[in-house]
């Protein structure tokens, strides 16, 4: 008898700010992918059949050898001795989550492929030993953690050079990085994280401009080195942020000043029409409601956190958009919720 195997990963949003590599949210926004078995199909060398639908799929390679989905569940399998899937399947893929827009497609993507072979494999790994899987395929810890665990999650990665961590690329894209040739088998405990609390009145405001900015690119605009002053200025930030969001009632200037950046997104701003006068231009009393703004993860995409006044929020943020040269910036505005769950995988028998 045949299984078909459901899987469900969140959208994430990096960073928040100040916590460059470090802080994610998970969002209410999903990457589906359904795998069936299918004991009758001729086996092939992957063993897989892939198919998207939906709109966030256009362009996206559908040799199981190239896909991020498929590529990291293959990796996943060869490091425990299996050279493919165990029997033929058909995956099918519905990505909610906009590609290249800073809010964490490729992290899903690799969540749900380590969680794909986990499950087809009968691999049996924890969620700690995943993690280990993920970070070689995507360095950075903050999209990856969140998704896989759920809510407001801080994370870091083992030293490198001590503990064997793979090191923080600052100008590979996650494609790049596995389609190099094989990471290898990842050391154990190479990312650990923390969940945080997070207040339940707290809404996500995302304004999604529409055109693509590879994470890749956006880390290359940043520099090699920083000034103590600014790292310092981050670090204070960041001390403060991982428990204000967690307060019952937030208190919107103690987060709106400590979601401010030195670190990525001065760097990035002219990646970004409309950036540097939505950081400088909106603030808790001259948007009730408003928490505290930022860039979604590398961008373009800015998240406003709010607690009322969602669509006015929205709507300040795209006015800025639209009044930028050359016909302006079309964006979408979504409103998400921090979703507290994480990836998600059940497995049905198929009926006879
Ligand atoms: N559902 C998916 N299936 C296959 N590949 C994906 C999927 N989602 C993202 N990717 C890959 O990740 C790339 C986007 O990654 P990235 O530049 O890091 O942006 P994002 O901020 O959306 O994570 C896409 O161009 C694609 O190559
Ligand atoms: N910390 C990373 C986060 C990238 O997130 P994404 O959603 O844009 O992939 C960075 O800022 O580069």
């Amino acid at each position: 008898m045949g299984s078909t195997y459901t899987i469900s990963v969140p959208a994430t949003s990096a960073n928040i700010g100040p916590g460059f590599d470090v802080m994610g949210l998970s969002l209410s926004l999903y990457l589906h992918v359904t795998a069936h078995t299918s004991p009758t199909a001729t086996p092939s060398p992957t063993n897989i059949t892939l198919a998207y639908t939906g709109s966030n799929s256009s362009g996206l390679p559908l040799d199981p050898h190239a896909n991020l989905i498929t590529r990291t569940a293959l990796y996943v399998l060869s490091c425990l001795g299996h050279a493919r899937f165990p029997q033929p399947m058909s995956v099918h893929v519905d990505n909610r989550i906009p590609l290249g827009r800073g809010l964490g497609s490729s992290g899903a993507a690799v969540v749900a492929g380590v969680l794909l072979a986990n499950a087809v494999g009968r691999l049996g790994l924890s969620q700690q030993r995943m993690l280990d899987y993920c970070l070689m395929i995507e360095h950075h810890p903050d999209n990856v953690a969140a998704a896989l665990v759920g809510g407001f999650v801080a994370s870091y990665l083992v030293d490198v050079d001590r503990e064997g961590a793979p090191e923080s690329e600052t100008t590979a894209a996650p494609d790049t990085i596995a389609e190099d040739g094989h990471p290898g088998v990842p050391p154990e405990n190479i990312g650990h994280f923390l969940r945080l609390g997070c207040s339940p009145k707290i809404r996500a405001v995302a304004i999604i401009p529409q055109f693509e900015l590879a994470t890749a690119k956006a880390r290359a605009a940043l520099p090699p080195s920083y000034k103590t002053s600014d790292v310092v200025f981050n670090l204070q930030r960041l001390a403060v942020l991982t428990t204000a969001l967690g307060r019952e009632t937030p208190d919107p200037w103690l987060i709106y000043r400590a979601m401010e950046d030195k670190v990525h997104q001065p760097y990035r701003m002219h990646l970004i029409p409309g950036l540097p006068e939505i950081l400088a231009t909106f603030n808790p009393d001259n948007t009730p409601g408003l928490l505290g703004i930022c860039l979604s993860g590398a961008g373009p995409t800015i998240l406003a956190l709010a607690i009322d006044n969602f669509d006015e929020i929205a709507a300040k943020i795209r006015a800025v958009f639209d009044r930028q040269p050359d016909g302006g910036v079309e964006t979408v505005y979504k409103l998400l919720d921090i979703v507290s769950e994480g990836a998600t995988c059940i497995e049905t028998a198929d009926e006879e």
